[in-house]
């Protein structure tokens, strides 16, 4: 929740500066919910964008707000000769209802910018993400960017990955996946890790990604300690196609919360 002007969402131009100054006298405050906050840092992630470039579109309710902001100015005519690369089936389909033209990696493998969410971010702007399914397209995807933006609102913020006692997830191959998840779990057994394969709560089924995969939530007691050391052995494991941990890719982070937006860049 924060504080902000009830005009916050009017405004063409809505910058840091306008969230940073706070209340005025003239108008009462109102309070903004987790998803206005969301876009709050979607609209401002769109201010990089330029007429020309090669844009990785992102993934998640965070994301979407920047792509429908995007769709919007090309609408506009604020916004020329943008080409998309969608890191999702969903997100393809939300950009081809907007009329974003879209290509993909083989025929544009440099991304000038890419703008995504994250589940947590810590404070070197390493991420954790995936927890809606997309992590290897959205990972692909972003390590072919010169710069990608992360938005998040405040609540995404953590002093160590994993820590939050929420999903660390990883993308396996469907074959012998009890196998992967036990593998997994031994792994990261003094951070106390439990490995539960994610399903679609409607029955109970599978959660099948949009490369055909499935993926093991790993949910750790204690933090995994040297990351790259935890990223390294993850991906060592046969059978793993890709995990959540976004280490040193992040260019700039973009966090909406209570005192305005806040932008930092490496
Ligand atoms: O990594 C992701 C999808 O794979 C999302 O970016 C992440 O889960 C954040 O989602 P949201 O913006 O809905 O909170």
């Amino acid at each position: 929740m924060a504080i902000a002007y009830p005009h916050f969402f009017g405004s063409d131009k809505l910058t840091a500066e306008v969230a940073l100054m706070g209340p005025t006298p003239s108008l009462p405050p109102v309070i903004l919910t987790q998803d206005e906050l969301k876009k709050i840092a979607a609209y401002k992630a769109v201010e990089f964008v330029q007429s020309g470039m090669v844009l990785g579109l992102g993934t998640g309710s965070t994301a979407k707000h920047a792509v429908d902001r995007i769709g919007q100015l090309l609408i506009q005519g604020k916004l020329n000769n943008i080409i998309g690369i969608p890191t999702s089936k969903k997100t393809h389909e939300q950009a081809v209802s907007l009329g974003i033209p879209l290509s993909d990696l083989d025929s544009h493998p440099v991304v000038d910018l890419a703008i995504d969410g994250a589940d947590e971010v810590d404070p070197y702007m390493n991420l954790v993400k995936g927890r809606g399914g997309s992590l290897l397209r959205e990972k692909m995807i972003e390590s072919a960017c010169k710069k990608f933006v992360v938005i998040v609102d405040e609540s995404k913020l953590v002093q160590h990955l994993g820590g939050s006692g929420l999903a660390m997830p990883v993308e396996i191959v469907p074959f012998c996946w009890k196998f992967s998840a036990q593998r997994l779990e031994l792994l990261f057994k003094e951070s106390g890790c439990v490995a539960k394969l994610r399903t679609y709560s409607e029955n109970g089924e599978p959660f099948v990604t949009d490369n055909g995969n499935y993926i093991i939530d790993l949910y750790l007691k204690k933090d995994i300690g040297d990351l790259k050391a935890a990223s390294d052995a993850i991906l060592r494991l046969p059978g793993v196609v890709e995990h959540g941990m976004f280490l040193g890719m992040a260019t700039t982070v973009i966090v909406a919360g209570e005192l305005g937006v806040r932008v930092k860049s490496k």
